[in-house]
């Protein structure tokens, strides 16, 4: 039934646009939200790779395994990337190794190149995250070559992973606008998401890498990606810079979208991007669904006390209002 009514709700909105905005509110209202929602928690890699300090791999691997307590069953890890752009996550393998593998969470790391996917998959990984940009100068600032040879990269390693029977998740950063280059066209945002997808990613993360989009431009990129990517193949992931994260996540679920990214005690932001602060935090994530009775599976006060211990650590208050406002510390 609930298929039904989503797949009904999306033709409509493909074919009569405007006509139908007061059948698909009412439909809206009752039933085109998921029911269930996969949370990916992406803090201890786009969180930590963010800190000006480096966070000891013990604090690292005590994080994740309180993560993994909550119920969250996609984790991303840490990056195999190289530790001299981002030293923060030098200790990659290290990572992977020593933290407890909770058999029904998936652990992904993100991986730039051959080299990357080489030291994941010697350090156990299962997952690997790619990530391509729609803007040319945000790749050269973030992995240094064109979106074309990253594009070529890319198709090696998603293949190589697939090979060796990893999964592959694809990220597309910039979606509702780049820090160099300003407005994106949402066109672009569909043609980058559909290059990773056809490389075989299983699912397509789109980021709003610094925040700047509103229900408005995220609606017209899922309008344009959904013509080339199934809906339930489609993640967003984030950034709160402007604090329209949230409104934007109930955007994309309004369009039947099913997995959000998100940051236990909302840390951190992109080195590689001026300006971006930390994603949603995952505790404001989970408060919101659990109160549209949105299944997503995690404790929420499992979560709130992992966001309390590492911003202990980093002697700072959580960027969670949820986490803040229900903390007993
Ligand atoms: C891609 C490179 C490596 C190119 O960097 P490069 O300097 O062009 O690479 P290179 O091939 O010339 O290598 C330079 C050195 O790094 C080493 N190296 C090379 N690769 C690796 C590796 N995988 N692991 C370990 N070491 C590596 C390599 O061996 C060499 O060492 P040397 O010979 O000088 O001693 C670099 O630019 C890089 O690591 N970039 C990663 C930057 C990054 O992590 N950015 C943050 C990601 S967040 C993001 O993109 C957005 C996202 C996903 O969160 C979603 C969103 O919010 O939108």
């Amino acid at each position: 039934m609930w298929d039904l009514m989503k797949s009904f709700t999306q033709q409509c909105r493909k074919r009569y646009k405007y006509a139908c905005a007061e059948i698909e509110t009412v439909v809206n209202s009752r039933t085109l939200y998921p029911q269930k929602v996969r949370i990916v928690e992406v803090g201890p890699r786009d969180g930590l790779q963010n800190e000006p300090s480096i966070v000891p791999t013990d604090v690292k691997v005590e994080l994740i395994d309180k993560l993994s307590r909550s119920g969250l069953k996609s984790i991303e890890v840490t990056s195999f990337v190289s530790p001299k752009w981002v030293p923060q996550l030098s200790d990659h393998a290290e990572v992977l190794q020593r933290i407890t593998k909770y058999p029904e969470v998936n652990y992904s790391v993100l991986v730039p190149n051959m080299k990357g996917l080489a030291g994941a998959v010697e350090a156990g990984a299962k997952e690997i995250a790619i990530f391509g940009a729609v803007s040319e100068t945000f790749t050269m600032k973030n992995i240094n070559c064109t979106v074309a040879q990253s594009n070529e990269i890319f198709n090696k390693v998603a293949k190589a992973a697939l090979d060796k029977g990893l999964r592959v998740r694809g990220y597309v950063s910039c979606v509702c606008g780049c820090p160099y280059e300003g407005a994106i066209h949402p066109t672009a945002v569909a043609k980058a998401a559909n290059a990773l997808y056809s490389m075989g990613c299983y699912e397509i993360s789109l980021g709003d890498t610094i925040g700047v989009g509103t229900p408005g431009s995220m609606r017209a990129v899922l309008e344009e990606v959904i013509k080339y990517i199934p809906v339930d193949k489609l993640g967003v992931h984030c950034h709160d810079t402007y604090g329209q994260a949230l409104a934007n996540i109930l955007t994309a679920l309004e369009f039947g979208v099913s997995v959000v990214d998100s940051s236990v005690a909302g840390l951190g932001g992109c080195p590689y991007a001026k300006g971006a602060s930390g994603n949603v935090a995952t505790e404001d994530v989970v408060y919101m669904l659990n109160g549209m009775s949105i299944e997503t599976g995690v404790d929420l006060g499992k979560v709130i006390e992992a966001g309390e211990y590492i911003c202990g650590v980093l002697n700072r208050q959580s960027a969670s209002k949820v986490g803040r406002a229900l903390s007993k510390l």
